[in-house]
């Protein structure tokens, strides 16, 4: 990181921020559904972390934006890298990382031995285990390097139950165990930290859960002592409606430190949303218009809005029924309810249902917000529907990052044909 003082930014980029002239441009260059990803914001959002969390380690949680470009701006602006898999710890290591945190959830065989060559051949990895039985897989191979010890700290967050870690089974060892879990691995183990994720789109108006969670990990982390760090997670959450306040993170990490108390050791947060989810936006056009048979209906008659993304570009709606900003680029027309519905053959497959939102009509260019993050990472190709495009930004300039993926290019893997 550079010596000068990063610009941080505002602490929110609504979806109207960004410049309808530039996103028409790049859609009609590039064609759609186009993911945008800005690098400047990108930047920002670190350096308001690296502000907020002057004192701690922050790693960048990969899974939310794995892009080459989004991997080398956060790492240039002083974060480190927390990886879900192997093919992370090889997109970091790619990236110019020199180390990372793998966060091991029921490890394949393929991640461990890749992770363990990796190590071996000198990259700086630290790995977080979850259960006695990976540590077992990690010895068998021979790994006796830095490792911590991932906790199921007993409470949860998050913006929807299928994104709540803490309090599932699945993620880590459980809380009453966790010290002795410890004591066992040093033998064999360089034992770094201990590790706790609560869970992803933490919202400022309760905190309860976070705090509740730093505090036993601050306990957990006196009890063992000789640590070198408490990892307690990500999950800063971002606002998605247009009138949603954004976080307020200082807020949050005075709440952070304070719930953890004096430890002989540093905090470690692993934020990936609040980095990239305002960095991007997605670009769709629509193809389709046609009226709700509503014929009770007094005002407008509502609309259904076919568009060229979908589920299988932007997962969270289906998924989660996520809300996005969506915003009409192409002109300012009286509004009615628009429901904007993709093209794949799933009910699910919907982005919102009777907004209010300017008139569509056939090829107007839409714009959703808060994309960057979870967003081309959980497309798919079902209905043999090729994935999208994405540029990024750099300051003035554009360039291509991911191609659009074509029909050949997702039949090419199939032995038979
Ligand atoms: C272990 C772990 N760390 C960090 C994150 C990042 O979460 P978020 O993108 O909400 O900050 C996740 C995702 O929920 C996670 O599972
Ligand atoms: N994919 C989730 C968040 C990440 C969960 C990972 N533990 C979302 O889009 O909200």
């Amino acid at each position: 990181m550079s010596g000068e003082a990063a610009d941080t930014g505002p602490a929110v980029r609504r979806l109207t921020d960004w410049s309808a002239a530039d996103l028409r441009d790049l859609a009609a260059e590039h064609g759609t559904p186009l993911y945008v990803t800005d690098l400047d914001r990108v930047r920002a959002n670190a350096a308001r972390l690296r502000s907020a969390f002057p004192d701690a380690d922050v790693r960048y949680a990969v899974k939310a934006h794995t892009g080459q470009a989004v991997l080398e701006a956060v790492r240039e602006a002083g974060l480190g890298a927390e990886c879900a898999s192997a093919g992370e710890v090889v997109r970091a290591l790619d990236a110019g990382f020199e180390g990372a945190q793998y966060t091991a959830v029921n490890p394949p065989a393929g991640d461990l031995d890749t992770v363990v060559d990796r190590w071996r051949a000198g990259a700086d990895l630290t790995v977080v285990a979850g259960a006695r039985d990976t540590l077992d897989r990690l010895r068998d191979r021979g790994f006796d390097g830095r490792l911590a010890i991932r906790v199921d700290p007993g409470v949860g967050a998050g913006h929807h139950e299928k994104v709540t870690t803490g309090g599932h089974a699945k993620f880590g060892v459980p809380y009453d165990r966790a010290a002795e879990v410890v004591g066992d691995a040093r033998a064999d183990f360089d034992v770094v930290g201990v590790h706790a994720h609560a869970g992803s789109g933490i919202s400022g108006d309760d905190l309860s859960a976070h705090r509740e969670l730093v505090a036993r990990m601050g306990n957990l982390a006196r009890e063992v002592g000789d640590l070198e760090f408490v990892d307690v997670g990500g999950g800063f959450g971002v606002p998605y409606r247009e009138d949603e306040p954004p976080l307020d993170l200082p807020a949050v990490a005075d709440a952070t430190r304070e719930a953890l108390g004096a430890v002989d050791a540093r905090l470690a947060v692993e934020p990936g949303r609040y980095v990239v989810a305002d960095a991007g936006v997605l670009l769709t056009r629509v193809n389709t218009v046609k009226p709700v048979d509503d014929a009770g209906a007094t005002g407008p008659v509502p609309v259904v809005a076919g568009v060229d993304a979908g589920m299988t570009t932007l997962l969270r709606p289906a998924m989660y029924d996520a809300y996005h900003a969506i915003r009409n680029l192409t002109d300012d027309r009286s509004e009615r309810p628009v429901t904007v519905a993709g093209p794949v053959c799933e009910t699910a497959d919907l982005f919102c249902e009777a907004r209010p939102m300017p008139s569509p009509r056939r090829d107007d260019l839409l714009a959703i917000g808060n994309a960057g993050a979870y967003g081309y990472e959980m497309a798919s190709t079902y209905n043999t529907r090729p994935r999208p495009a994405e540029v990024v930004r750099n300051g003035d300039e554009t360039r291509l990052a991911r191609e659009r993926e074509t029909i050949a290019g997702v039949t090419a893997l199939e032995v038979d044909r």
